[in-house]
């Protein structure tokens, strides 16, 4: 892992703010631009190599010092103690150094859950940056990327950002150029999906031709935004339609809009998103969606300096 050249990025990559009391962050929803899967590991993850970029949509969360470690939600979707992200972070750091401190964390959460998003990984990751300093300790950005692979294989990425390559089963990370501003229009079914769900049905599937992602480097790199979007591809889409065939229909009416650059399952799903031009564009084609009884929401993608 290229970890270290990470280092001098960290603090910048979460939006960190305190001022005396409480101290805030923001943690930013991710989608995957390219997602291939590759075979079943022994561990029980698969291989991928997947092309993750932020976005602007993000949870917020206040952390203060206190005596005793309480996490409230504002979220019924979630748990309000072990199980949290949130909680499993704070744990482990005070577990592994011993830390005698304790926190009262506030989560207010407006990524939807189990959408593919990645939301709790990145409130994960906004966990250990921030009491990383509210505690003092001082941990680099490479001990914080060992912890947060320990809590799950997309959280590393998230105290990187806004646009990377991951390996391994995601945690092996490769800075990538700031994907071009694009709008996002996100269109996310009411119920979830797990991830251990799509890979284990993407098992029982036949495999196809695994994807070029040159191209999507390459437009990357261009900031070309309309070959970014003739680039996108996820391996699990397949799997997801075929568990959930009203995401394919999803796709189809996102895909058939005006404005919508391309369109994909993000992750594990059930999410679809949509690029656009830009987010204008992005709020038109969601407000057109909406119209229509569809549960769909603008955003834009992150860059680096937002
Ligand atoms: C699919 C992706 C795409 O970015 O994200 P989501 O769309 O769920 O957010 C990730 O691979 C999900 O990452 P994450 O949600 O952190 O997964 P983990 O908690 O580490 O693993 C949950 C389960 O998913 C399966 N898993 C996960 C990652 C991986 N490379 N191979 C797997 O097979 C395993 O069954 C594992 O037990
Ligand atoms: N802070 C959190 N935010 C969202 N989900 C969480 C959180 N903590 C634990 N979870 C659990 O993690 C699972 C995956 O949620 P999430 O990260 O939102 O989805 P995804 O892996 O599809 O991106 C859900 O079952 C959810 O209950």
């Amino acid at each position: 892992m290229r970890a270290v050249q990470f280092i001098s990025q960290a603090a910048g990559r979460l939006r960190l703010q305190w001022g005396d009391y409480p101290m805030r962050l923001s943690a930013y929803a991710k989608i995957n631009l390219v997602l291939a899967v590759g075979g079943l590991r022994p561990d029980g993850y698969h291989e991928v190599e997947t092309v993750l970029q932020q976005l602007e949509l993000h949870d917020r969360l206040e952390l203060r010092q206190a005596e005793q470690f309480t996490l409230y939600t504002d979220s019924a979707e979630v748990p309000h103690g072990p199980g949290n992200l949130v909680w499993e972070a704070a744990a482990l750091l005070r577990e592994r150094f011993r830390c005698p401190f304790g926190a009262d964390i506030r989560l207010y959460k407006s990524i939807p859950v189990a959408a593919g998003l990645g939301g709790g990984s990145a409130d994960a990751a906004a966990t250990l940056v921030g009491l990383n300093e509210l505690w003092n300790l001082n941990l680099d950005l490479e001990t914080l990327l060992g912890l947060a692979a320990e809590l799950g294989s997309d959280v590393p990425f998230f105290l990187v950002g806004p646009t990377a390559l991951a390996r391994g089963r995601g945690e092996i990370l490769a800075p990538l150029p700031p994907a071009p501003e694009m709008g996002v229009v996100l269109v996310t079914p009411a119920f979830g999906v797990r991830a251990a769900e799509a890979y284990a049905h993407f098992d029982r599937l036949p495999g196809g031709a695994p994807p070029d992602l040159t191209p999507v480097l390459r437009a990357l790199a261009e900031k070309d935004r309309y070959a970014v979007a003739q680039g996108l591809f996820n391996g699990l889409e397949a799997a997801v339609f075929d568990l959930y065939p009203e995401v394919r229909a999803l796709k189809k009416e996102l895909g058939k809009e005006e404005g919508v650059l391309g369109a994909l399952v993000s992750g594990s799903g059930p999410t679809v998103f949509g690029l656009t031009a830009d987010v204008e564009q992005a709020e038109v084609v969601a407000a057109r969606l909406r119209s229509r009884g569809l549960p769909a929401r603008a955003t834009k993608t992150r860059g680096p300096s937002s």
